[in-house]
């Protein structure tokens, strides 16, 4: 098998795929399920990336019972794990109870970075750098006049110095409000704009100009409180206490429980057609910025002995630019969602992060994660097993019924009923 292959991205879509077909020995039915562009269509996903051949279709699934400062959300989920949508509209049901879901969040500022190399005398350029402010900003406003009409541009710089063993470098900061947009390509333009200046004005050669996706000047926050009533007593409450306290100290415990929250952020994230990786460096750095990795959310128990959790993470994500405006389902879902900013984007995000790592909390720490998730799995693996139409959901009743919830017994059980 050969991949060197000349001139691939001029091929149309269906010429790409028949030589992929032929190189791997696609069949006809395989090459048909990649070749669908969906909604999409052949040439928003020809102009989207790069080399397309077709595309992966992700279900789409609304959580349902979010109240989020008064206000009441559907929320759009892409995602092909089960039992994610349930636990969500679950856990904001839940919430509800205590009175809904509390959040807010800084102003849309992302940091851009320009490294500078080769300066002799550092921390005196760092004083230069930060009187010349000033001119910095008007050059960075520039590269995006729509974004500064928006309301948004440079609102700040910082200069740090890293020591690199040989040498040390100055990493500028640029702090751009980027308004509704996730910013990157500002940002970006931004950042090669001034690096110029910086060069002339420091002697220092510019390398590295691009966003950071630390973004812990955009910050989004969501408290909710979780009635001891609803959750079977206080009982459950210590023992979600105790859950969280093992994330808080173990980095294996945190890395689940914080893969949890992103089950519900990154499905948001790709819905509504925004960088799902971005979103994920994010939240992953900013849970470790103190050098642990820790979890993103908190609990704690309130006077009543209810459940008071919380969370903080960055949230860069749009309602314009990137894929938000150019993909149809991606659209259709942002009118779902119905948010006026992408602040209350943010605010969102972080409400479904902090409701769906309660929602898998509440399910570990009293009857296990495998009776709702299984159970709700159970479809899938009865469709693995060969179960077709009004067979797929009497298959998984049975096996949901046997407790053995696995693709040999689905199978045993599709036997029986033919
Ligand atoms: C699955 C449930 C919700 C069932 O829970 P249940 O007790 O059967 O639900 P219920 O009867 O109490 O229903 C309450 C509400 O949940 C929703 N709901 C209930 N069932 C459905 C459904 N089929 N489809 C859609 N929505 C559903 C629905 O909103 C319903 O309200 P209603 O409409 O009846 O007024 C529960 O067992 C649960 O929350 N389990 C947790 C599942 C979970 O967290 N899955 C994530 C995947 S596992 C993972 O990747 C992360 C993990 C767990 O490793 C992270 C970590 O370790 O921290
Ligand atoms: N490290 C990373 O995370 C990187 C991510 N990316 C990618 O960058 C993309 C996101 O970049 P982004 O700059 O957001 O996208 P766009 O450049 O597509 O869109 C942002 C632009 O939309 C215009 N705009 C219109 N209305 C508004 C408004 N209300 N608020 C703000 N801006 C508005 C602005 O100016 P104008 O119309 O003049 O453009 C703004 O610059 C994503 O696709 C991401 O994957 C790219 C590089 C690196």
């Amino acid at each position: 098998m050969d991949s060197r292959i000349s001139g691939f991205y001029k091929f149309s879509i269906d010429e790409r795929l028949d030589k992929i077909k032929e190189i791997i020995g696609l069949d006809e039915e395989e090459a048909d399920n990649l070749r669908d562009t969906g909604s999409l269509g052949d040439e928003t996903a020809d102009r989207l990336v790069e080399n397309v051949v077709g595309s992966l279709e992700i279900p789409v699934g609304v959580a349902t019972n979010f109240k989020i400062n008064d206000k009441d959300y559907l929320i759009p989920m892409a995602i092909e794990e089960t039992s994610v949508i349930a636990a969500a509209s679950k856990g904001a049901k839940i919430a509800r109870e205590g009175g809904g879901i509390k959040a807010n969040s800084t102003d849309p500022v992302m940091i851009g970075q320009i490294q500078l190399t080769n300066i002799k005398d550092p921390y005196g350029q760092k004083v230069d750098i930060i009187d010349a402010k000033e001119e910095i900003f008007e050059l960075a406003n520039e590269q995006d006049r729509t974004l500064v009409k928006f309301g948004g541009g440079a609102r700040d710089i910082d200069v740090r110095v890293i020591d690199l063993g040989d040498e040390k470098n100055i990493v500028v900061h640029l702090y751009i409000d980027c308004r509704d947009a996730m910013g990157a390509n500002a940002v970006n333009s931004m950042c090669e704009a001034v690096s110029e200046y910086l060069s002339d004005l420091t002697g220092g050669e510019p390398r590295l100009r691009i966003i950071s996706n630390l973004a812990d000047k955009r910050l989004s926050r969501a408290k909710a409180v979780f009635p001891k009533e609803e959750l079977g007593g206080e009982d459950v409450v210590d023992k979600i206490l105790e859950s969280y306290y093992l994330a808080k100290e173990d980095p294996y415990r945190a890395a689940t429980h914080n893969k949890g929250i992103m089950n519900g952020i990154t499905a948001v994230t790709l819905a509504t057609g925004n960088d799902t990786r971005a979103i994920e460096s994010g939240a992953h750095s900013y849970a470790s910025i103190d050098g642990r990795y820790k979890p993103l959310t908190y609990y704690e128990k309130n006077e009543k002995g209810d459940l008071v959790g919380s969370i903080e993470l960055p949230t860069a994500v749009g309602t314009v630019g990137g894929a938000t405006g150019v993909h149809p389902t991606a659209k259709a879902n942002l009118k779902i969602l119905n948010v006026d900013s992408s602040q209350e984007f943010g605010e969102v995000l972080a409400s479904v992060g902090l409701i769906q790592n309660f929602a898998a909390l509440r399910a570990l720490s009293t009857e296990g994660i495998q009776k709702g998730h299984m159970s709700l799995h159970a479809k899938n693996i009865a469709m693995m097993a060969g179960a077709e139409g009004r067979m797929i959901d009497k298959v998984a009743k049975k096996l949901v019924e046997s407790g053995e919830i696995t693709s040999e017994k689905a199978q045993e059980i599709l036997k029986n009923i033919n």
